[in-house]
């Protein structure tokens, strides 16, 4: 049975030698063979339910003609409103530059709730990256220097999926990856979200009260050749009888950082299967500019007749 693991941040900074790397082990092993996992302990549980609530009251205060105001004017617009409702997705949708600057204009009913939240889960961020590293066989600042995260570009999507009374289930959000670093998940109920495991089956995610879901991101896939893989996911509204919120922030490289295979991981038999690019021009492959994204990973991939002749090669030097 695919079960997403649980981590326990508060051991991966133990003082307890023994205890420390075994969480480390298990954190390692949650990268590598899930690409996603369930933290505890990372942000105040009273913070979280606060960001849930703010969200909550947003949109239940506000009507969607209001929440419109932010519909996208122009691309230095840092926060911005959609709605769709096709075959392809069904959701509400407002996206807010949170990092290295707060966007989120201190009018905005959620601005503090989701403030709280984002300034915890900054530094859950850095922690993260100082574990990840460890677990990759680096010092703990690798991650920290490599996507320089002082600057990180973080974006918080908010989200409101309508109830569904299909019982077949109608499309929340399409299969697909994550740019970044990881993204940090919160959701009100449970029931819509699923992650792929690498085994090919479709994982419900049910997170615990007091938990947040961390799915690794493109860039984490990028910088170490493809050893801790992006979490593919997807929303259907299953039967859904209620309303669901949830809030995924994507925790990124600063955006002028150039992200590419890092030599660490790049051998004879592991040639390079992506090439590099600043986080900036990765986003706005597939976007219209670095916040409407979607994942360009597939375009950063190595083009399979590079890797076949990297393979020959190393096939011929074995000889
Ligand atoms: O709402 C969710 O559960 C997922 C949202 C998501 O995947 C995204 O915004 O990229
Ligand atoms: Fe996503």
């Amino acid at each position: 049975m695919d079960e997403i693991p649980t981590i326990d941040y508060s051991l991966l900074f133990s003082k307890d030698h023994n205890e420390r790397a075994k969480s480390l082990e298990h954190l390692g092993k949650a990268c590598q063979d899930f690409g996603c996992f369930y933290l505890i302990n990372g942000v105040e549980e009273r913070v979280v339910e606060g960001a849930l609530k703010g969200i909550s009251d947003y949109f239940e205060l506000t009507n969607q003609e209001e929440r419109s105001e932010y519909l996208k004017k122009n691309s230095m617009d840092r926060i911005r409103w959609y709605l769709r409702s096709d075959a392809g997705e069904n959701r509400e949708n407002i996206k807010i530059v949170t990092h290295p600057e707060y966007h989120c204009p201190s009018n905005l009913i959620v601005a503090n709730a989701i403030g709280e939240y984002l300034k915890g889960m900054h530094e859950v961020e850095l922690g993260l990256a100082k574990a990840i590293s460890t677990t990759l066989g680096y010092e703990e600042t690798y991650i920290e220097k490599e996507f320089k995260l002082e600057a990180g570009f973080d974006v918080a999507t908010l989200n409101l999926y309508p109830p569904s009374l299909q019982s077949k289930g109608s499309t929340g959000l399409a299969e697909h990856t994550d740019p970044g670093f990881f993204v940090s998940l919160i959701q009100d109920v449970n029931g819509g979200l699923q992650v792929l495991s690498h085994q090919g089956n479709w994982i419900t995610v049910n997170i615990p009260r007091n938990t947040i879901f961390i799915g690794i991101g493109d860039h984490l896939e990028i910088l170490t050749n493809g050893k801790y893989k992006s979490h593919i996911h997807q929303v259907i509204l299953d039967n859904n009888e209620v309303k669901r919120i949830s809030m995924a922030t994507l925790h990124g490289p600063s955006l002028d950082t150039l992200v590419a295979p890092a030599p660490g991981f790049i051998n004879d038999s592991h040639p390079p299967t992506y090439r590099g690019m600043t986080y900036k021009e990765s986003l706005e492959l597939n976007g219209f500019d670095e916040i409407d994204v979607q994942s360009s990973l597939i375009q950063l991939q190595m083009p399979l007749s590079f890797l076949i002749s990297c393979m020959v090669l190393y096939f011929y030097n074995c000889l």
